[in-house]
């Protein structure tokens, strides 16, 4: 069943012409806390991003930015409030199909690439639509097409044949990245994807992603605290004690 919720206000970054990828409305998360009772790691969340635009989230650590985008992905249910994911409210969704829409309307990218060792760049693109049994020969070559051009895109053409082991780290996040992208998902959730890379790379990452943000027309949210990158972002959110600022 799709869900309509009403725009937030207009911010610097939304584009309130389009229906918004993700749609946060007073989420509250609470993890038990021993003798304490709870801990509420989000207070009340509302929050939209819109397809197209970059968002970075950086805050303390300890702040909820992790627990934000494992709820927006759906691997969390909130205690209370509304996650609307391309229309779909996640939290009216039975756990099987909130599994589905991750590798669907959602792409996650975590810090470490945790590729398959055996697979090459190209295999490791093509591999949910080979394990997928209902999938037929037309969609094994379009996800073969789509693999390569996205190959292409995070500049890795000319190691489409490449093991992780042959790649370097930057080369691997970069396969990560495109990785995320196969299913053109409509939101891209991004947990400091530049953690284990250095500056040089580490720009180019955070670079890469607003290209990618631009021309596949995702929402993506960036989780990072390399605040000397955020001029590449069309928006910044700041997390503190589990509210956006
Ligand atoms: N599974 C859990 N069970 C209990 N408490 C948790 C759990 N996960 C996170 N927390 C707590 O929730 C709060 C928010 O944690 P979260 O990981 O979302 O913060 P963060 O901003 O991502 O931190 P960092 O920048 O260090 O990764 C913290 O107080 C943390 O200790």
């Amino acid at each position: 069943m799709n869900t309509t919720v009403t725009p937030l206000l207009t911010t610097s970054g939304d584009r309130p012409d389009a229906a918004p990828a993700l749609s946060l409305r007073d989420v509250v998360l609470e993890y038990p806390d021993g003798e304490r009772g709870t801990l509420r790691a989000l207070d009340r969340v509302s929050l939209d991003l819109y397809p197209g635009v970059y968002t970075a989230m950086t805050g303390p650590s300890g702040s909820g930015k992790s627990s934000l985008l494992a709820v927006a992905a759906g691997l969390i249910s909130p205690t209370s409030g509304q996650v609307v994911v391309n229309g779909q409210d996640l939290t009216a969704l039975p756990k099987a199909l909130r599994t589905a829409m991750r590798g669907t309307s959602i792409g996650v990218i975590f810090q470490q690439p945790n590729l398959i060792p055996s697979l090459t760049a190209r295999e490791q693109l093509e591999l949910t639509v080979h394990l997928d049994r209902s999938a037929g020969r037309s969609a094994k070559r379009d996800a073969r097409v789509r693999a390569a051009e996205l190959l292409e895109k995070v500049d890795l053409g000319a190691a489409m044949d490449k093991r992780p082991h042959q790649l370097s780290g930057g080369q691997r996040q970069r396969v990560n990245i495109a990785r995320a992208l196969m299913a053109k998902p409509a939101l891209l959730l991004v947990d400091e994807p530049t953690s284990a890379l250095d500056q040089e790379r580490s720009a180019a990452v955070v670079e890469l992603l607003g290209e990618l943000t631009r021309e596949e027309g995702a929402a993506t949210l960036m989780v990072t605290h390399d605040v000397e990158f955020m001029d590449a972002v069309d928006r910044t959110l700041v997390m503190v004690d589990g509210r956006l600022q």
